[in-house]
């Protein structure tokens, strides 16, 4: 249906008259996304509208083309499909994947905590994304609730790649919230594709326990938990302990132990637990 800008003839690039705009579905930093659907396929996207001057002021510029660069080459299941942009005086318009249910932010905040089917099935969906991404070569850097979105059937989609790089151009600066950082890159020194691993650590636990692992009132406070890994298992709710196995193999201190994303595939924890499907029906609904 939709194909990336550059592979079409000019003639057929995209413009805002090509979609019929429907409901907004959300509000962004640099602007906002709607409901649109394609004239001529009837192909239902969303449509992000980004505003220049936002960008310009906030000197966002490359990142974003790094994001389309990225995020427009990478096919998978769970990754949000780019695909294609195209631009006026005043604004950029992605056109992006639907995802149908939303923000898994929002659902986790509806549940408070999600059942250990429900997280090992989303742990496993992003680890077989995050493979696919290592593969070629890129770090997502920034895996959170609020950059997990949920397709029709409730398969999740990592979106948001705007902190994401090629291993090639691996630099040492510090970026994205504290709370889901490895220790290597809060003491901003060199990393690599285990800061992925890590923050699907961090992810699981808050997908179980609710709250992030090292979350403090401080950022400082929080910066030291990182670097000293201080992690504690509340007693409530029970946790399995193949669980919290998975969890301690995830968040390592140092990156070449954590567990390899092949592996974190075959743990008991994820074999007994993860939906096969990669989807978790009962989105939506009132059980967690
Ligand atoms: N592909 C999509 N399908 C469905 N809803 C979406 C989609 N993309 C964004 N949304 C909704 O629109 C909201 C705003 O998205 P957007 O990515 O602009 O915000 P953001 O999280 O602040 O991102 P950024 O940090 O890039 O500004 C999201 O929180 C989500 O509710």
């Amino acid at each position: 249906m939709v194909e990336a800008p550059e592979a079409v003839p000019e003639e057929r690039r995209w413009k805002l008259a090509d979609f019929d705009i429907g409901k907004p579905l959300g509000r962004g930093k640099f602007g906002n996304v709607y409901l649109a659907r394609e004239k001529r396929s009837k192909y239902v996207v969303a449509l992000k509208v980004l505003f220049k001057n936002q960008l310009q002021q906030s000197q966002v510029e490359h990142q974003l083309r790094r994001e389309i660069e990225i995020q427009s080459h990478l096919r998978h299941p769970n990754i949000l499909r780019l695909y294609g942009y195209f631009y006026d005086q005043n604004r950029v318009y992605l056109i992006l994947e639907y995802a149908a249910k939303g923000e898994l932010y929002k659902e986790l905040q509806r549940c408070k905590v999600f059942s250990e089917k429900r997280a090992a099935t989303y742990i496993a969906s992003l680890a077989r994304a995050l493979m696919y991404c290592h593969e070629k070569h890129v770090i997502h850097r920034d895996i959170k609730p609020e950059n997990l979105l949920i397709g029709m059937k409730g398969e999740l989609k990592i979106a948001d790649f705007g902190w994401s790089v090629h291993t090639f151009n691996r630099r040492r600066t510090m970026c994205g919230t504290l709370d889901y950082l490895p220790p290597e890159m809060v003491e901003n020194k060199e990393h690599d594709a285990s800061v992925d691993v890590w923050s699907l650590g961090v992810l699981c636990y808050e997908f179980l326990f609710g709250t992030p692992p090292f979350e403090a009132q401080k950022l400082s406070d929080t910066y030291r938990r990182i670097v000293r890994v201080d992690l504690k298992f509340p007693i409530k709710p029970v946790i399995s302990t193949a669980a919290k196995d998975l969890i301690c193999q995830l968040l390592c201190k140092d990156s070449s132990q954590r567990l390899p994303l092949k592996e974190l595939l075959a743990h008991p924890w994820i074999t007994a637990n993860a939906d096969p499907s990669g989807i978790y029906a009962g989105c939506g609904g009132a059980s967690a």
